[in-house]
């Protein structure tokens, strides 16, 4: 019988070599190595990242590396007392929960009232255009429904949203199957159900939207948001008033006012980490230690008692969410949730795990200097129709933007440094078209979800490969046909080479002709998808 020892035993006995890969390859391997244990464990208990014991295999395909732990732990410190909670225990509950492998999920169910969901979801589901659920809504659904925490990863643009959303939906608030009462007594506690934590205002208020466009005009008031920017006093007001049953909002803010006492969120059911790794990065840690030590954690419980997995799942959900999941994520995913189960969209490109297969790849030598006027013409070459620039400093988007325009082409800055009210209306000058070229920093590279972007630039090259994933990941979306294009000098294209072995794309030479893209680099080595 294949046990989990046996599986380990395989992966090990690949002995990869871990440390030379990227993140992203690193990733790619640990995802083929779950794939290909589901399949062994299937008939034998459910696939969780604990049962899969990574930190055994990883330290014993490199012994002789004696910081290990350190690269691949995250930045952000975790609670303490989880990281005990895993490893034999998790193993032992092996034997005994119902079989869940990440393959033994529906995959691609014709209509979401195949997946269970009480009907007045389904209705509002279907009034808002949404009949058939995409790859990993029809993975995501049934997994958390059936309360297990879960990782969820899947290429950007594929509907990451709505496969939280929707399992939220059906446990809270006026369109899922308790009765109305049960609802209505939460809110008189003034509990809070779900909380929603996403890295970026626009992404919170983009979250906010989604939630209010499910619930309906009637039922907007039982999702609130809670982001940065924004007046607090006039948060804290709506909270009391309103008493919403989900809120989303960014770290700082939910932090901030759960710390003043004016957030009761012990009795959370949900918290879903929405980007999760970037969640994981250094500027987001005491925030991020608050709002996972306080939601979902009943008062008066010792918190430092050892619970039995009953009790801890009486406690909160936790939902981590995101296109790249590097090592990390999977670290903290073992600390911060109860046996996470990793949830993937089903694809016929398996290596390319954070990108739309749709999406076009390719790169431009040119001189700093000439560096926008080429973004011109490559506008004008692809005749798109809605452009997302970026470059990574903050002072050199007005500059771009004044040359833009002063070439009779439609463009705006968004930044952090511009307040939230200009940041929104130039968000809606975009998605309606007002503006065609939107000339942005790493702030619009994740969630950003605009239908109409056709093509991503990057003026400056992206940090990594996980930068280049979400920043890509802003056009061809839901299947859509996008076209990604990198401007580098001469001696940067070494990194362009860099990035297409670490992605596993090719990433095409080309210039701009006579208003044509011309593709001068012959697909040599074509790089299997
Ligand atoms: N089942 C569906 N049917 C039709 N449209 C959908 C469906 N699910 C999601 N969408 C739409 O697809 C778009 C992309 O979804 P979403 O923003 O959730 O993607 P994502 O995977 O979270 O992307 P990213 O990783 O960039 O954040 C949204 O406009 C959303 O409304």
């Amino acid at each position: 019988m294949p046990t989990l020892a046996a599986s380990r035993l395989l992966l090990v006995g690949e002995s990869f070599p871990f440390q030379k890969l990227s993140h992203v390859s690193r990733t790619a391997w640990l995802h083929r190595s779950i794939r290909f244990l589901s399949r062994v464990e299937r008939d034998h208990g459910p696939l969780t990242l604990t049962n899969l014991g990574f930190k055994s295999e990883f330290e014993t395909t490199d012994k002789n590396n004696t910081q290990k732990p350190k690269q691949m732990s995250s930045p952000v410190e975790f609670p303490n007392r989880k990281r005990n909670t895993v490893g034999s225990k998790g193993i032992k509950a092996v034997g005994t929960k119902k079989l869940l492998g990440i393959e033994s999920a529906p995959f691609s169910a014709k209509s979401f009232s195949e997946l269970g969901l009480p009907p007045p979801l389904i209705e509002r589901l279907a009034t808002e255009g949404f009949a058939v659920p995409t790859d990993v809504q029809s993975t995501a659904i049934p997994t958390i429904l059936k309360n297990h925490d879960v990782v969820i990863q899947s290429y950007t643009g594929s509907g990451k949203t709505l496969a939280y959303l929707v399992p939220i939906l059906c446990e809270v608030g006026p369109l899922g199957k308790k009765p109305s009462d049960d609802n209505s007594k939460s809110v008189k506690k003034m509990e809070i159900e779900a909380v929603i934590v996403a890295p970026s205002r626009e992404l919170g208020m983009q979250i906010v939207r989604e939630f209010e466009k499910i619930l309906g005009p009637i039922n907007k008031k039982v999702v609130q948001q809670l982001v940065g920017g924004a007046n607090r006093s006039r948060q804290e007001e709506a909270l009391k008033k309103n008493k919403p049953a989900i809120i989303v909002g960014t770290p700082g803010r939910i932090a901030e006012i759960s710390a003043a006492g004016k957030l009761h969120t012990h009795g959370c059911r949900f918290l879903v980490l929405d980007e999760v790794d970037e969640l994981l990065s250094f500027n987001f840690r005491e925030d991020m230690h608050r709002i996972l030590e306080h939601v979902g954690r009943r008062s008066g419980a010792d918190p430092h008692a050892p619970k039995s997995p009953l009790a801890q799942r009486a406690e909160r959900q936790t939902i981590m969410v995101s296109a790249t999941v590097p090592f990390s994520v999977i670290r903290a995913a073992r600390s911060w949730g109860h046996d996470p189960l990793l949830v993937q969209a089903k694809k016929a490109q398996a290596t390319v795990e954070s990108l739309p297969p749709s999406l076009k790849h390719y790169y431009c030598v040119t001189k700093l200097q000439h560096k926008v006027d080429t973004l011109r013409r490559c506008v004008h070459a692809l005749d798109a129709k809605s452009v997302i620039a970026f470059m990574n400093h903050t002072k050199q988007l007005k500059d771009a933007v004044f040359k833009l325009e002063a070439r009779g082409m439609n463009a705006a800055e968004l930044h952090g440094d511009l307040g939230k009210l200009g940041r929104s209306t130039i968000l809606k000058k975009f998605k309606n078209g007002e503006v065609r070229v939107l000339v942005t920093n790493e702030l619009s590279a994740r969630g950003l979800d605009v239908a109409e972007c056709d093509l991503v630039v990057n003026l400056d090259l992206p940090t990594d490969s996980i930068h280049y994933a979400h920043r890509a990941g802003r056009t061809g979306r839901l299947g859509r046909k996008g076209t990604v294009v990198t401007m580098c000098e001469e001696p940067e294209v070494f990194v362009v080479k860099k990035l297409q072995k670490q992605l596993g794309i090719p990433i095409l030479a080309c210039e701009f002709k006579e208003s044509q893209l011309v593709v001068t680099e012959e697909l040599k080595n074509p790089v299997v998808r």
